[in-house]
């Protein structure tokens, strides 16, 4: 069996490579720049081929971009052989025996969140490292399985000498309570699945998918924990006549998720981990990162002394100067609403500015320390009528969201008459596979469920429509076609009782919608402010290439324009939390293929590092005069 590890920086091409390597080892086909990076690098890797490869990585959103990277198909969802360790985990397992999740949208849900919310504790799914009780609990659970269990191997001694002396009475008191929750309901949590795996007698890589096999490629490795990386070995060890090839890509600098127990030093010590030689791929050219930004950040990690290993800073990056830019600005979370923020001077000469960039054709990305701020700056960009995305392949974004409203509301009001309906509503509400889910999420949000009975007002509604002259005779609902409400009685006299009601609802749909149900919708009760200054005005939003999202789930991702706002009155306490703090900006910064903007405010993170360690002060004379320069 053979070892790689491949090390480079920001951009380097470390995904770029592990792709090329994995259509090359499982032969499938390559385009030209993957055949020139497997000569350049694999030449002589002497692997057979043929054989199926299993990829495995940190995050879901990471297992998903690399499916759609390797498919060119935009949602793919979860492909067999490339997962995050979780989920290999739980298929593999559900293979052997019976593992029980708790069901949130016909789907397995996280069992922590399920607890928390029967029990109101308050927990954000969005916002991992909130200050709230139920995140406090879940991260110290995780983090504290994630680092110890494989040495303990005794989750009994794991809570009593790493969590609970940690946690105070409260929080004690929650755990405990989330302990007996699983042993009462059977249900199982992510923990739990990398646990049982850990302790598996043998993990036989040969019963998982159809084919062999042969290969087993490890992205983002830098993020992994004690518990994963013993995992991976165990793999590696049960399988050793089986696996060709061990191929593990990271950067330590980007290690962003201690939080989880994340450790950079399995990564950088692979060969003690594994116990066999390991060849090293060092990655020395940047396809992403222009001169400044490249030397603004690894200033960063140089000043703060935040650097693993110098020589994994020593890559070339990309020719052009590109451009580095301090732009004073305000903190906005704390104490503003989005409508005050919007009026102030620096809030609109960010917007105009970034506008200016979507127009080039520029992606453009506000990237921000919390998920609070990114909502923030989201609902900012939406009422200056800019459609922004959000990371994470999963997250529909609020304006998508916000547009679907706006879009099921027209089509009511305007719609109804055929051929009136503009093409893209029509698809979005009726005549994309998911009409029916749709049709009844838009419902849902009109107070027709506060009048009438959820199943009937569907039918109902469908057949007002047929009498107002759309064609749905084609159309199933619930198994009942319209014919078959038509002739049905008793649904006939609702129909006929309701009438009032359903006239009205036609006449103008804006009158019901229910601000509760919004906010359910939206989660998020500001956005209902938001989009009823968007009905007021009846301002269509622009679609475009702005991302508005935490530097977190900006990782592996890239754009022309970065502004970076990272506002915290959080400061690292710390050396590993101040360490953190660091490669987290650095994430952020060098996501940025040509221009990277510091949103400079009074709490900015990287103003305090700044302070501390003077910053930028010393190194490549013409290129600290250039920052010094547009610094000012
Ligand atoms: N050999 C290459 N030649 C030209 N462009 C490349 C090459 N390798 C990668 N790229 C391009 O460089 C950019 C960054 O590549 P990639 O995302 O693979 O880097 P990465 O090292 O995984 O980045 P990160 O550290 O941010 O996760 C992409 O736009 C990719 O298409």
């Amino acid at each position: 069996m053979k070892a790689i590890r491949i090390v480079g920086n920001a951009g380097t091409g470390k995904t770029t490579t592990l792709l090329s390597l994995y259509s090359y080892l499982t032969n499938r086909p390559l385009s030209s720049l993957q055949r020139d990076i497997i000569n350049e690098y694999f030449g002589d890797l002497n692997v057979p081929r043929g054989k199926e490869a299993l990829m495995l990585t940190f995050s879901s959103t990471a297992a998903k971009e690399l499916a759609k990277r390797l498919t060119g198909q935009e949602d793919t969802g979860y492909l067999t052989n490339i997962r995050t360790l979780h989920s290999f985990a739980a298929s593999y397992l559900a293979q052997r025996r019976s593992i029980k999740f708790p069901t949130v949208n016909g789907r397995p849900g996280d069992t922590f969140v399920v607890f928390c919310r029967k029990f109101n504790i308050p927990f954000s799914t969005e916002e991992p490292f909130a200050p709230l009780l139920g995140n406090t609990i879940a991260n110290m659970l995780s983090a504290a399985i994630n680092r110890y269990y494989p040495e303990e191997k005794d989750i009994g001694i794991v809570l009593a000498k790493h969590i609970l002396p940690r946690l105070q009475g409260k929080e004690q008191e929650v755990l405990l309570s989330y302990l007996e929750f699983k042993e009462k309901t059977g249900y199982w949590d992510y923990n739990d699945v990398l646990m049982a795996l850990f302790d598996e007698e043998h993990i036989d890589l040969s019963s998982f998918g159809d084919e062999e096999i042969g290969y087993l490629i490890i992205d983002e490795a830098q993020d992994l924990s004690a518990l994963q990386y013993s995992i991976i070995s165990k793999i590696v060890q049960d399988n050793q006549d089986a696996i060709d090839l061990v191929v593990f890509a990271g950067d330590p600098h980007q290690t962003i998720y201690s939080f989880q127990a994340a450790d950079p030093r399995f990564f950088m010590e692979l060969d003690k981990l594994l116990g066999v030689d390991v060849e090293t791929i060092v990655l020395k050219r940047s396809f992403r990162v222009p001169r400044t930004v490249s030397f603004a950040s690894k200033q960063l990690l140089i000043r703060t002394r935040a650097v693993l290993n110098p020589s994994f800073l020593n890559y070339e990056p990309r020719p052009e100067i590109g451009e580095y830019r301090v732009i004073p600005f305000v903190d906005l979370v704390d104490g503003n609403t989005v409508s005050e923020a919007i009026k102030m001077s620096q809030v609109r000469k960010l917007i105009e500015e970034a506008g200016d960039e979507l127009k080039r054709g520029k992606s453009v990305a506000i990237l921000t320390r919390t998920n609070v701020q990114a909502r923030f700056f989201e609902k900012l960009f939406i009422l200056a009528g800019y459609s922004p995305k959000r990371l994470k392949a999963s997250a529909a974004s609020a304006a998508d969201k916000l547009m679907f409203i706006l879009a099921g509301v027209d089509y009511l009001q305007n719609g109804l008459e055929e051929g009136a309906v503009p093409k893209e509503v029509k698809e979005e509400l009726f005549a994309s596979p998911g009409w029916r889910a749709n049709v009844k999420r838009f419902l849902r949000l009109t107070a027709f469920s506060r009048y009438l009975d959820n199943e009937l007002i569907e039918r109902m509604l469908l057949y007002s429509f047929k009498e107002r002259g759309v064609n749905f005779d084609k159309m199933k609902f619930k198994g009942a076609t319209l014919d078959h409400v038509q002739k049905n009685e008793k649904l006939r006299r609702l129909v006929e009782k309701n009438r009032p009601v359903i006239e009205r609802f036609l006449e103008n749909p804006m009158r019901f919608l229910s601000r509760k149900d919004v906010e359910t919708y939206l989660r998020d009760k500001d956005y209902y402010d938001v989009l009823l200054v968007l009905l007021r005005t009846g301002r269509a939003l622009t679609d475009s290439h702005l991302f508005i999202d935490t530097i977190h789930a900006s990782k592996g991702a890239e754009f022309d324009v970065v502004y970076l706002y990272d506002s915290t009155r959080a400061l690292p306490a710390t050396e590993s939390e101040k360490r953190e703090a660091v490669f987290v900006l650095y994430v952020g910064m060098t996501r940025a293929r040509e221009a990277l903007r510091i949103l400079d405010t009074e709490n900015s993170l990287l103003g305090y590092f700044k302070r501390e360690h003077s910053l930028y002060e010393l190194g490549n004379a013409s290129l600290v005069q250039h920052l010094a320069q547009v610094a000012t």
